[in-house]
């Protein structure tokens, strides 16, 4: 299927896919074949990171529709993420190259640090401290950090680089010392949490939100089952009927419409392409207020171990 996905365009004149394919929980043996499904459904846009554990399998999804022709390299756009335990500089470059070996791509797209906390270094990728909850911090700094994914840029190896899960304060202490500008941040937003300042802050510096976990992520563990889902919340389910559409495309529509770029995580087909299918309809002003007004801070992936970290960004509003 031709693709015609509309893009944002980034501060530096690049573009990227409104759309991307979520990965994070997505299992290795499932993870390939779901990239695969996405690519021939339209998706141009998949969204990775190291911590995911599973780039090896994305990157065999990519390569497929690659070798088979329905894609070339530079019809798909591939974000990767710097995790918390490679941000000492030395480690910055190695820790990319592990991701394009494993996605088998000679570069990315965007490559974003994706927490501004720094975990101990080493093997460990969820180092933990002996309270069994907080992880062991390292002392390294994203400043410093984001000076090597600016030569990642200069080498070829990167395309763009931005940031994730960054307060206002920190996006502004990396503009302060960058020659190359983060093109984006991405961030946790669906109808449940807007980060209103934040993301006017972001749209006030040019910086592009991607929303994460647009669905509110239904599959974590500590979304309360016997409490209201995102998804199944009555106000929500009113709607749908309206456009002839499901909730999980309204919060999806949601984001575009708000101008964000949008990354819905599935493995199954039917989901994935009917996440896609959110171009032929608009909301309108009423659906927009509506949905706005589900707003309830209500935070799904506050990374709990890195409460209590120096540079945790979410402990208070910034
Ligand atoms: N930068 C960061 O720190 C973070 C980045 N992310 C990125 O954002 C992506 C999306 O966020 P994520 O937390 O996965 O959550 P989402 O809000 O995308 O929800 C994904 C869940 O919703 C289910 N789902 C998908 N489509 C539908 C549908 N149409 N109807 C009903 N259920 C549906 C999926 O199930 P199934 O797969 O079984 O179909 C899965 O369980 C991640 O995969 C990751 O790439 C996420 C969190 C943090
Ligand atoms: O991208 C992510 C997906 O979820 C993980 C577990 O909560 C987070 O650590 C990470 O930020």
């Amino acid at each position: 299927m031709a693709s015609k996905i509309p893009n944002a365009i980034f501060s530096n004149g690049n573009s990227i896919p409104m759309i991307g394919l979520g990965t994070w929980n997505s299992p290795p043996g499932v993870v390939a074949q779901a990239v695969k499904d996405a690519i021939d459904i339209g998706y141009r846009h998949i969204d990775c990171a190291h911590v995911y554990q599973n780039e090896h399998e994305v990157g065999d999804g990519i390569a497929a529709k690659i070798q088979d022709g329905t894609i070339k390299r530079e019809d798909v756009f591939v974000t990767s993420k710097l995790w918390n335990t490679f941000h000492r500089p030395d480690l910055v470059e190695g820790a990319l190259k592990v991701t394009l070996k494993n996605l088998k791509l000679a570069y990315l797209d965007l490559y974003l640090i994706h927490w501004p906390v720094a975990y101990k270094e080493g093997d460990d990728l969820f180092p933990m401290g002996p309270d069994g909850k907080t992880f062991i911090f390292s002392d390294a700094d994203y400043v410093d950090t984001w000076k090597e994914m600016e030569k990642l840029v200069d080498a070829g190896l990167v395309k763009n680089i931005g940031l994730s899960n960054f307060n206002s304060k920190q996006i502004q202490r990396v503009l302060d010392v960058a020659r190359i500008k983060p093109v984006c941040n991405q961030i946790e937003s669906h109808a449940y949490l807007h980060q209103a300042k934040l993301t006017a802050f972001c749209t006030e510096k040019g910086i592009i939100v991607t929303a994460y976990s647009p669905l509110g992520s239904p599959a974590r563990p500590w979304v309360k089952k016997d409490d209201i889902v995102l998804l199944h919340d009555p106000e929500l389910k009113k709607i749908p009927d309206k456009h002839g559409k499901e909730p999980a495309q309204i919060l999806i529509r949601y984001q575009i419409q708000l101008g964000h770029v949008v990354i819905p995580k599935s493995v199954t087909k039917s989901r994935i392409a009917s996440n896609f299918d959110v171009f032929g309809f608009e909301l309108d002003a009423d659906d927009m207020k509506q949905l706005a007004a589900l707003e309830r801070n209500e935070r799904i992936c506050p990374e709990f171990g890195a409460f209590g970290h120096p540079h945790h960004p979410f402990e208070k509003e910034e």
